[in-house]
């Protein structure tokens, strides 16, 4: 199995803190990733990584193989807020990426996809809208034939709709191609309908990764007569409990064998799984630098 993207002890830290930690990761060539986590979990610091924007405090990280410098070539990268050249157009930026890029940019792809989407290609940048401008960041990363496309916040600013034509177009473009996308989102619904590997950082740290398929059909949501911290048949791990005074729901990790009849199954979306995951060391430890109690 090749891979796209590979971390072993990757590390980040600005001054003493550190942004990423222990960073272990296997992202298969050929996948649609979802890259979650609260603010400031290390997800730029991540894709920063991953693109050679920035170097390793610890450990490392591979792209195909490769220091991620080596391979720039290969690397799409629509960075948040989708900072462009506000003053230039569309078709400016477009003719810019061809200078930049001779290798194998694809001039056509670019116009034709701005074209299907209304966009204005004599207009400044600048001048469009929050959508339109992030059509445009994707048209160019795409023109350069990525093998790896990373994407940071896409669609943060985005309205419903627009979210919707920017997915529908990033999946499109994709589907077709050997294109592997790495993106950050913190809208679990819009990735949920198009990921099929998800990685969860927080607090510095990689808290879960694996493919979406697998993830689903690992984990189940029981529900069942109020219970204490004993184990539970066909439960490998309790991932995050909640109680009434009758009744208990726990999010799993399923083991071998039937679960406990004695409890309801039910499956989960990939926003239980990422919620359950998710604990709240962010505001225990925030709320130690405030000098509250958490
Ligand atoms: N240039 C910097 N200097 C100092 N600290 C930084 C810098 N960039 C990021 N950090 C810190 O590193 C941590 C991780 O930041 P990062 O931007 O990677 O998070 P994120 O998951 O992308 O957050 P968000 O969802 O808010 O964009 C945060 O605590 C942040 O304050």
């Amino acid at each position: 199995m090749e891979l796209a993207v590979e971390a072993r002890a990757l590390g980040k830290r600005y001054g003493r803190a550190w942004a990423l930690r222990d960073c272990a990761l296997e992202l298969p060539a050929g996948r649609i990733a979802a890259l979650v986590g609260p603010n400031g979990a290390g997800k730029t610091t991540l894709l920063h990584l991953a693109v050679g924007l920035s170097r390793p405090d610890a450990g490392e990280v591979r792209v195909f193989g490769r220091d991620p410098r080596s391979v720039l070539a290969d690397i799409g990268f629509v960075a948040q807020d989708t900072p462009l050249y506000r003053d230039f157009t569309a078709a400016e930026l477009i003719t810019m990426g061809g200078k930049l890029n001779r290798r194998r940019w694809d001039t056509a792809l670019a116009r034709e996809r701005l074209a299907r989407l209304g966009i204005p290609p004599d207009k400044p940048v600048g001048k469009l809208s929050g959508g339109q401008r992030a059509q445009v960041a994707l048209a160019l990363a795409l023109a350069k034939r990525p093998r790896l496309l990373l994407l940071d916040e896409p669609i943060a600013s985005l309205d419903p709709l627009a979210r919707r034509e920017f997915m529908q177009a990033l999946m499109g473009a994709v589907a077709d191609s050997e294109t592997t996308v790495l993106l950050s989102s913190h809208l679990l619904a819009d990735l949920e309908r198009t990921c099929d590997y998800l990685v969860v950082l927080q607090a510095s740290r990689v808290r879960l990764t694996g493919a979406v398929e697998e993830l689903l059909d690992a984990h189940r949501t029981l529900v069942g007569p109020r219970a204490g911290s004993e184990s539970v048949a066909g439960v490998a791990e309790v991932v995050r409990a909640s109680h009434t005074e009758r009744q208990s729901t726990l999010l799993v990790r399923r083991g071998a064998g039937p679960i406990d009849p004695l409890w309801t199954e039910h499956e989960v979306t990939l926003e239980d799984v990422v919620l359950a995951y998710l604990d709240d060391a962010d505001a225990r430890v925030s709320a130690a630098a405030w000098g509250v109690p958490a």
